[in-house]
């Protein structure tokens, strides 16, 4: 099969400024991707783009060989590409196992409530949160926000997930919960985009790397490849 994702000739400017210049980038069906680049070097803007979030100015992106033009996010998440967000958005006043159910009771065609609340049952035991299904979604601590963000965005079964920052700000032992997560769910058939500052799990995790800076894709291919080049730990790293 081709690319589940590619993209082409993406650009995106706020105002007089050039957020994303050109970028091209493909990734294949069940890819694990790291993307990486300072702060600011327009990786969300990215991310924004495929999603629907944020309007392109140039290029297209395709899902599924499908061009994704003028589709609304819910309707990308439909056709199977789902991200989450640096700041988890809850449904704060809903239970874990609400928040979970709740994309698929607008699914197309909706999931009854009884069938939506057992697809979010086994996607809260796959991440580890079967525990906190009746909580609400307030009283979480961060990594399991971060558990709950990604059960949004993996109770579909996508064929892709943007997973952008889910670990900023976590321990080192909560990094490698959802790691493993992360593993597990790759291992299932999702292709997965880590976009990561914590640099022993994007390269623990990614098959292949791109490295954004300044809104231009810099480098791409194999990781150690990708680290050792000087253009990349001068611009990245700042050696
Ligand atoms: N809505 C917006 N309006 C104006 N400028 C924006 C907007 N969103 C992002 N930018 C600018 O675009 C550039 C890229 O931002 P972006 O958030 O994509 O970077 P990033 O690589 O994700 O950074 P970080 O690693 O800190 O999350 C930044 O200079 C940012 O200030």
């Amino acid at each position: 099969m081709s690319a589940i994702l590619e993209v082409r000739g993406l650009g995106k400017t706020f105002g007089g400024f050039t957020a994303l210049n050109d970028i091209g980038l493909a990734v294949a069906p069940g890819e694990r991707l790291g993307l990486i680049g300072p702060n600011g070097s327009g990786k969300s803007t990215f991310v924004n783009c495929i999603a629907g979030d944020f309007l392109n100015h140039s290029g297209v992106v395709l899902f599924k060989d499908q061009p994704l033009t003028g589709m609304k996010p819910h309707e990308r998440a439909r056709l199977g590409l789902t991200r989450t967000f640096q700041l988890p958005r809850p449904f704060r006043s809903l239970t874990v196992l609400e928040n979970v159910a709740v994309p698929l009771r607008f699914s197309v065609p909706p999931l009854a409530m009884a069938d939506a609340e057992a697809r979010a049952c086994a996607c809260l035991q796959l991440v580890g949160l079967h525990d906190k299904a009746r909580s609400y979604a307030h009283s979480l601590t961060q990594v399991d926000l971060r558990k709950l963000e990604l059960a949004r965005a993996l109770v579909r079964e996508p064929a892709l997930l943007i997973a952008d920052e889910v670990m900023a700000g976590l321990s080192h032992s909560e990094v490698d919960q959802i790691l493993d997560l992360l593993f597990a769910q790759n291992v299932r058939g999702t292709a997965i985009i880590m976009i990561e500052h914590v640099m022993r799990a994007v390269t623990a995790f990614s098959q292949r790397l791109a490295v954004f800076v300044a809104g231009r894709k810099i480098a791409e291919g194999d990781p150690r490849t990708v680290l050792a080049t000087p253009e990349v730990e001068a611009a990245y790293l700042g050696i």
